[in-house]
């Protein structure tokens, strides 16, 4: 998946992302960092087909992300967000069920059985018959991971995914998206706000300011002193802590 030469701005907006051009490494773990308002969701969207470059292309395999119709766009890429819609009156298991959407065309011909094993990648078969609503903000999380994991992606995006968890349950999480990324071989795009988060976890980064792409590439050369000063406008020093590795500082007092 690669954006070329990408221009957008919202529409009565200036222009927002400009002359973009890099590519998602396939199989991998690509974090996208950068300041609140430099466009990180924006290219999410780009990516997604969810709204369209006003020049440049996104392309998929070759071809260009909107030929794709929406159903076959989510057969192949799921989303994780913070934006939910409501959904106050839905069981676990029929929240699920709407990520099977794409192979069916009503949610009431899907069976519990066929939801079974995506609520049991994320720890939450038992909790099934439970409305969304009465699950704790990490459990409820898990089950919007496991809507995702229902449409079987090929790519799967996760825009702030540790947001609201504690730090056990944002290492559980990324722990599991270690997992469906090395067994499941699911390339992951993510947004993330915790740099040595991203320095942990990813193979990829994209560093971005102001709509632009300051360096694409491998996280311990992305994630260095002087582009993360430059890119967050902030003194920082990265150390190198025993047993650990590279630890990102803000040097602030
Ligand atoms: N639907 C929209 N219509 C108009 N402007 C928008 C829209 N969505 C985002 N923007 C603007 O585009 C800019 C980039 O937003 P975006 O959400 O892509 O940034 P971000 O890097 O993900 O930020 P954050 O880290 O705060 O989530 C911001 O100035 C935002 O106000």
């Amino acid at each position: 998946m690669e954006l070329k030469h990408v221009n957008y701005g919202y529409p009565g907006s200036e222009n927002l992302i400009t002359d973009f051009t890099a590519t998602v490494p396939t199989g991998k773990i690509l974090s996208i960092i950068g300041q609140n308002g430099a466009g990180k969701s924006t290219l999410l969207k780009l990516l997604m087909g969810a709204i369209s470059p006003s020049s440049g292309s996104v392309e998929m395999d070759g071809h260009a992300i909107s030929t794709l119709s929406s159903r076959q766009r989510a057969a192949k890429i799921a989303l994780v967000t913070q934006q939910h819609q409501v959904y106050d009156e839905m069981t676990v298991k029929e929240v699920v069920k709407t990520g099977r959407l794409p192979f069916h065309s009503l949610l009431t011909t899907i069976s519990d059985e066929e939801v079974r094993p995506f609520l049991e990648t994320v720890n939450l078969a038992d909790a099934k018959d439970r409305l969304l609503t009465s699950l704790s903000g990490g459990q409820q999380q898990r089950v919007w991971l496991a809507t995702a994991l229902a449409q079987e992606p090929q790519y799967l995006f996760l825009d702030e995914p540790t947001t609201y968890l504690d730090i056990r349950y944002q290492h559980d999480l990324m722990t599991l998206i270690q997992q469906l990324n090395t067994e499941r071989h699911i390339t992951i795009v993510m947004v993330l706000h915790d740099i040595n988060q991203a320095l942990k976890i990813s193979d990829e980064v994209w560093l971005i300011k102001a709509g632009q792409l300051i360096q694409a590439g491998l996280a311990e050369t992305v994630l260095n002193e002087q582009l993360l000063s430059n890119a967050f406008e902030l003194p920082i020093k990265i150390v190198n802590i025993e047993k650990y590795g590279p630890y990102v500082i803000q040097l602030t007092s």
